[in-house]
């Protein structure tokens, strides 16, 4: 029996129901966000930030599956600010927060939560976009089961205490395996249904190029509906660091087509005066930037090619 497809519009069919997102792992020190992500990410690692001088937090790994593809973001500490940078970078920090779809917590089931897990959950409840929120009681192969459930309480305390609501609360093991696979589950299950942000289970040369082209989709069909979503497709022309920059201060630029197959269709994406363009590109680009880390010159333009989706010579220059 073939699996149901929904025609997303792209060269690839995509099973119903597939879901697709980010996720990121914050805790205290030590609390096992790397090797629990090394060991959902498994062998197929996948990036390692190809470009480290683009990518202030990169993108871990990604776990796929057949039903999903969970993308893993890392995000730096957060720390008690004592300085201006200090509050940037926590700044940061809670840009990147507010822009995945799943926060893990993780709370080392060797030790009691403290005052660093409060302070920090505290900081993600004080989110005005809060993602959802799992509990991960991590090293549970330290632990006897009583003093695993002791913990499992004090987690849950932690909702009236800190305002916050656990979707899930689950106890793992990254060394032993235990629960991991229930983990990946629990953690799909709470991504938007949505294609594969990387293509077929690995990684091309141009992660960055797809991720891009696909966030400014996502912004262009932002409340459109019916015929557009399929007649849209987005081309990254051009990327690259700004050259003679400041390293410290880099900028991105990212030229990019959006390409439609009518003049209708042209006059829907532009919108009023350019009104709909500009949206889309502020959208785009502020979704650019949080994935990335670097502040973004987004060039945005509409180009018409009749009938692209039935022309083979167009569909090749598209890459499908
Ligand atoms: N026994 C056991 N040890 C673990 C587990 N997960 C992590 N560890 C160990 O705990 C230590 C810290 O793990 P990391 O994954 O580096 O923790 P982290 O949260 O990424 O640490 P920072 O990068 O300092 O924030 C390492 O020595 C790991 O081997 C686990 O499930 N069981």
């Amino acid at each position: 029996m073939s699996e149901p497809t929904t025609d997303i519009g792209s060269a690839t069919p995509v099973p119903a129901g597939f879901r697709s997102g980010f996720a990121c792992f914050v805790g205290r020190p030590n609390a096992g966000k790397s090797t629990l992500t090394n060991a959902l990410v498994g062998t197929k690692i996948a990036i390692a930030s190809s470009r480290p001088q683009t990518t202030r937090h990169a993108v871990r790994g990604v776990v796929h599956r057949p039903d999903g593809q969970l993308v893993l973001i890392d995000t730096p500490g957060l720390h008690k600010p004592r300085t201006l940078l200090g509050e940037r970078l926590n700044d940061l920090v809670r840009a990147t927060w507010t822009e995945v779809d799943v926060i893990g917590v993780c709370l080392p089931a060797n030790q009691r939560v403290g005052p660093g897990d409060t302070y920090l959950v505290g900081e993600i409840a004080a989110l005005k976009r809060k993602p959802k929120l799992v509990a991960i009681a991590t090293k549970s192969d330290l632990v006897s089961a009583e003093r695993m459930a002791q913990h499992l309480l004090a987690i849950a305390a932690m909702e009236a205490e800190l305002g916050i609501e656990w979707t899930h609360i689950v106890p793992v093991s990254a060394t032993s395996g235990e629960q991991l696979p229930l983990l990946a589950d629990t953690l799909l299950a709470l991504l938007p249904e949505g294609p594969p942000l990387y293509p077929d289970g690995e990684i091309t040369d141009e992660p960055e190029e797809t991720l891009v082209a696909e966030l400014i989709r996502e912004a262009a069909l932002e409340g459109v509906h019916d015929e557009l979503p399929h007649s849209i497709t987005v081309v990254v022309e051009e990327m690259g660091l700004r050259e003679g920059r400041d390293p410290d201060k880099p900028l991105l630029d990212v030229y990019a087509s959006m390409i439609v197959e009518r003049d209708s269709q042209k006059g829907i994406v532009i919108g009023h005066r350019g009104s709909r363009l500009r949206d889309i590109g502020a959208a785009a680009r502020s979704q650019i930037e949080a994935m990335l880390g670097t502040p973004v010159y987004l060039d945005l333009r509409v180009k018409v090619l009749k009938e692209w989706q039935r022309d083979p010579k167009h569909l090749r220059r598209l890459g499908f």
